[in-house]
C-alpha cells in the first residue's frame, strides 16, 4: 500500500472508513453481549439471593462491576472510532529504515486504529513516539526515540489532509516543515466556544514542549496567543499516553485563573480521547489548606480595588508580599520564632521536677516536626520522664498538668498571631491590614499559608502527580513557595508576564526559576491568534522586540470617538447587529472595570449578550461583555473595547488591562470612546 496518487488516496481513504465501520460495528456487538450478560448476571443474583453466602454474593457484585467496566471500555472505544470516522487522520508521513530500505508511510490521526485481523497499525496516535517526526522533520534524514532506543532513518514522502465528516477537502504534499498554509486556514477560522486541539498543526518548538519528558518543572514564558494553553494541554495528553501506566486523568490537576477559563479549555482533553482533569481556582485551594476558617479577598477583589482607586499603602503592601525579598524576610523570621519563641521552664509534677533544659534538648531534637505539632512528642517524654521517676502509671491529673503546660511554653502558638506578629518583628505593623469583617486581604492569603505549613505541616497532595499552573505571571515568589511545599509532583507552569493584571504582584519566568532552580525555562515568542494587524496594534501597547506576528492579514483595528456616551453605545449596538449576521461565532466586548462592563451590559442588553463576572462558571459563545480581567486566556472572533479613552486608561494597571483586551482579539478589534479629545491609544504615540 504506497497510495501514490490523489486517486489512491480518496481510495485508501474510503477502506480505511470501511474498517472504521466493522470495528464500530464489533464493538456494538460487544456492547450489546455485555449488556445482555450484565442482565442475565443480575437476574440471577435476584433469583438466587436467599440460597447464596456472603462469599457468593461479593463474586457476584464483582463480577457485575467488571463487566460493566468492561463494559464502559468498549462505549469508549466506540466514541474513539466514531470520532475517526469522521476525521481519521491529517498527516503521513512515509519512513524508510532497516537495511531492506522498505517504506512504510505511517498515516497520523488523533487516535491509533489497528486492524485486529491483520495485526497492523492503520493508524497512529499523534502521540506515538514515530509521529515525533511529521511534527520535527522535513524530508530527509530523521529519528525517532523509542523506550528502546534511538530509530533512525529517513522520511521519504510527507504529506497533510483536511478531512472532514468522512470526506476528504484537500491534500498537500509538502516537503517543508507543517506546511504554512494548512496553520493559516486553521487560524483564519471563526472560534468556537471551547478552546480547540491544534493536533495537526502543531509546531516543532511547541512539539519540544509537549513531548518533554523529563523536567521536574517546566516554566512555559510565551508571548500573547503562544499557544502556552493549548501546549500545556497537549502536554497532559502526552503524558498520560506515555505513562500510561502510572498516570490517569484524576491524578492531574490544574490550577487556573478562574471557572470560566476552566469551562472555555474543558473540552481539548476530551476531544483528545482522555477524560476530563479536576481543576481549581487557586482560591478553592487557599480556601481548602486553611480549612475554610479564614475570610478572605479573592485576587479579582484585589485589582478591582487596584483599578477603582489608587491608594499608595496599598499598592506598598501588595508590592512588598510579592517580592523575594518578603519571602527572605518570612523565612528569617521563621527560624527566629524556632530559636526564640520556646521558653521552657522547670515542671513540678508531684514530686518529681523535669528541668528545663531537658525540656528544651527534647523540643529542638524534633527540629523536623512543624513547631506548632511538636508538643505532642514532647510531652510523652516529659511523662516518660516522670514516670520513670515515680515507677508508676500517670494519673489523669499528672497527664493534664503536662498538657497544659507545654502548650504554655511557646509565646505565641497560633499562626494567625504568630503571622500578625512578623510586622512587628521587621517594625512595620503598618503593612498589615485586615479589611472589615475580620477579612485577610488577598496579598496576605498565602504567606499566611506559609507560615501554616512551616509551623503546623499541611497534608500535601501527594495523590497528585502533575500540577499545571497558568497564567504564572499572576502568582508571587511566596504563592510558589506554599505550591512548592503542597505539590511534590513534577510540574508545567506557564504564562506571559506581559499580561500581568496586577502589576504589582507578578512574577517572571525567571523569578518562578530562582523558586524551582531545577526548572527548565522555555520561550515561546511566535504569536497564532491574531491578525498581523491587531498584533502590531497591541505592540504600541506593550513593545516586545523578539514577538513574531503570524503573516495572516486582516482588518486594520479601529479607533473611533464620539461626542457623547449614547452615540458610542449606538455604534457598539450597530456592530453588534453586523457581528449577528457576520458567521462569526464570538465577539467579546472588553471593559476596564465590572462597574464598565455592567453598565455596558445594561445598555446593550439584548438576546445572545451575555454578562461574564467573577462568579460565572460557564463561557457561552455568542456576545459577551466582561472585563479584561476575566477574559484573560479567552479569545474571540471579535473584541470591542468601549470607554478607551485616556482619561479612563491612565495608571499602569489600566494599560495592562487594555493589552489583555486587545490581545483577546482574533480576527477584528475596535476601540470607541467619547467626550475625549484623545483615545488612549493616541496619548502614548
Ligand atoms: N500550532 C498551532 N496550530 C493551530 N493553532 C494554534 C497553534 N498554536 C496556537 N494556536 C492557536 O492560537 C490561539 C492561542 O492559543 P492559546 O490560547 O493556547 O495561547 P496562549 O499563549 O495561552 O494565549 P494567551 O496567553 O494570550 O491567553 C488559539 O486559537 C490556538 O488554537
Amino acid at each position: 500500500m504506497i497510495n501514490t496518487t490523489e486517486k489512491e488516496e480518496r481510495e485508501y481513504l474510503e477502506e480505511i472508513k470501511e474498517k472504521l465501520l466493522l470495528a464500530i460495528r464489533r464493538v456494538d456487538d460487544r456492547v450489546k453481549q455485555f449488556s445482555e450478560e450484565l442482565r442475565q448476571n443480575k437476574q440471577y443474583i435476584h433469583e438466587h439471593q436467599s440460597g447464596m453466602d456472603e462469599a457468593d454474593m461479593v463474586a457476584a457484585g464483582q463480577s457485575i462491576d467488571r463487566m460493566a467496566f468492561t463494559g464502559e471500555s468498549a462505549v469508549a472505544r466506540k466514541r474513539k472510532l466514531l470520532k475517526l470516522g469522521d476525521s481519521p487522520y491529517f498527516g503521513r508521513i512515509d519512513f524508510i529504515t532497516g537495511d531492506n530500505s522498505e517504506r512504510t508511510p505511517i498515516y497520523i490521526g488523533i487516535y491509533t486504529f489497528s486492524d485486529e485481523t491483520i495485526r497492523a497499525n492503520l493508524i497512529y496516535d499523534w502521540r506515538a513516539p514515530i509521529s515525533s517526526m511529521f511534527y520535527d522533520y522535513e524530508l530527509g534524514e530523521a529519528s525517532y526515540k523509542t523506550p528502546s532506543g534511538e530509530i533512525k532513518g529517513e522520511i521519504a514522502l510527507k504529506r497533510q489532509y483536511k478531512i472532514k465528516e468522512g470526506q476528504m477537502e484537500f491534500m498537500i504534499e509538502n516537503a517543508v516543515n507543517i506546511h504554512d498554509d494548512i496553520l493559516q486556514k486553521e487560524l483564519s477560522k471563526s472560534s468556537d466556544d471551547k478552546m480547540k486541539n491544534i493536533v495537526a498543526t502543531i509546531q516543532r518548538d511547541q512539539n519540544a514542549v509537549i513531548r518533554n519528558e523529563t523536567a521536574p518543572v517546566m516554566i512555559i514564558q510565551g508571548v500573547a496567543g503562544s499557544g502556552k494553553t493549548s501546549i500545556a494541554l497537549h502536554r497532559i495528553a502526552f503524558l498520560l499516553y506515555r505513562f500510561r501506566e502510572s498516570i490517569a486523568s484524576k491524578d492531574i490537576l490544574i490550577i487556573s485563573p478562574n471557572k470560566v477559563f476552566a469551562d472555555y479549555i474543558s473540552n481539548v482533553l476530551p476531544e483528545l480521547g482522555e477524560e476530563q482533569i479536576p481543576e481549581m481556582v487557586i482560591e478553592e485551594l487557599a480556601a481548602e489548606v486553611l480549612e475554610n476558617k479564614v475570610k478572605f479577598q479573592t485576587f479579582f477583589q484585589q485589582v478591582s480595588s487596584l483599578l477603582e482607586k489608587h491608594d499608595e499603602a496599598f499598592i506598598e503592601r501588595i508590592q512588598f508580599k510579592s517580592s523575594f525579598e518578603f519571602l527572605a524576610k518570612l523565612n528569617q523570621y521563621l527560624i527566629h520564632i524556632e530559636n526564640n519563641f520556646f521558653e521552657p521552664i522547670e515542671l513540678r509534677i508531684g514530686k518529681t521536677v523535669v528541668p528545663s533544659p531537658f525540656i528544651h534538648e527534647k523540643f529542638r531534637a524534633y527540629h523536623r516536626i512543624p513547631l506548632l505539632k511538636r508538643f505532642h512528642e514532647v510531652v510523652k517524654d516529659i511523662q516518660q520522664y516522670v514516670r520513670d521517676d515515680v515507677r508508676r502509671k500517670l494519673t489523669g491529673h499528672e497527664k493534664a498538668q503536662i498538657w497544659e503546660a507545654v502548650p504554655r511554653m511557646v509565646k505565641v502558638n497560633n499562626v494567625f498571631d504568630l503571622y500578625k506578629n512578623f510586622y512587628n518583628w521587621i517594625k512595620r505593623p503598618d503593612l498589615f491590614n485586615v479589611l472589615p469583617n475580620e477579612t485577610f486581604e488577598y496579598a496576605d492569603v498565602f504567606p499566611l499559608i506559609y507560615c501554616k505549613i512551616r509551623m503546623e505541616g499541611v497534608q500535601s497532595y501527594d495523590h497528585v502527580k502533575h500540577l499545571l499552573v497558568d497564567e504564572m505571571q499572576d502568582y508571587t515568589p511566596v504563592q510558589y513557595a506554599v505550591l512548592s511545599r503542597l505539590f511534590k509532583c513534577k510540574k508545567t507552569i506557564l504564562g506571559d508576564i506581559s499580561q500581568k493584571v496586577n502589576p504589582y504582584s507578578a512574577s517572571s519566568a525567571e523569578g518562578i526559576g530562582q523558586v524551582f532552580p531545577q526548572g527548565e525555562t522555555i520561550k515561546l515568542f511566535r504569536s497564532y491568534r491574531s491578525t498581523w494587524e491587531i498584533t502590531a496594534f497591541a505592540q504600541r501597547l506593550y513593545h516586545n522586540p523578539d514577538l513574531i506576528a503570524m503573516e495572516r492579514h486582516g482588518e486594520e483595528p479601529e479607533v473611533k470617538r464620539f461626542e457623547n456616551n449614547i452615540e458610542e453605545l449606538e455604534e457598539i449596538k450597530k456592530r453588534i447587529a453586523v457581528f449577528k449576521e457576520s458567521g462569526h461565532q464570538s465577539l467579546g466586548i472588553i471593559c476596564k472595570t465590572q462597574e464598565q462592563a455592567e453598565f455596558a451590559y445594561e445598555e446593550l442588553k439584548q438576546p445572545r449578550v451575555h454578562l461574564l463576572t467573577a462568579d460565572s462558571t460557564v463561557f457561552k459563545d455568542g456576545i459577551i461583555i466582561t472585563t479584561a480581567h476575566l477574559a484573560k486566556g479567552l479569545e474571540f472572533d471579535e473584541v470591542i473595547v468601549p470607554f478607551a479613552s485616556a482619561r479612563n486608561y491612565q495608571t499602569e494597571v489600566d494599560k495592562r488591562m487594555l493589552y489583555i483586551a486587545c490581545t483577546r482579539a482574533m480576527h477584528q478589534l475596535l476601540l470607541t470612546y467619547s467626550r475625549e479629545s484623545i483615545s488612549f491609544i493616541e496619548s502614548i504615540k
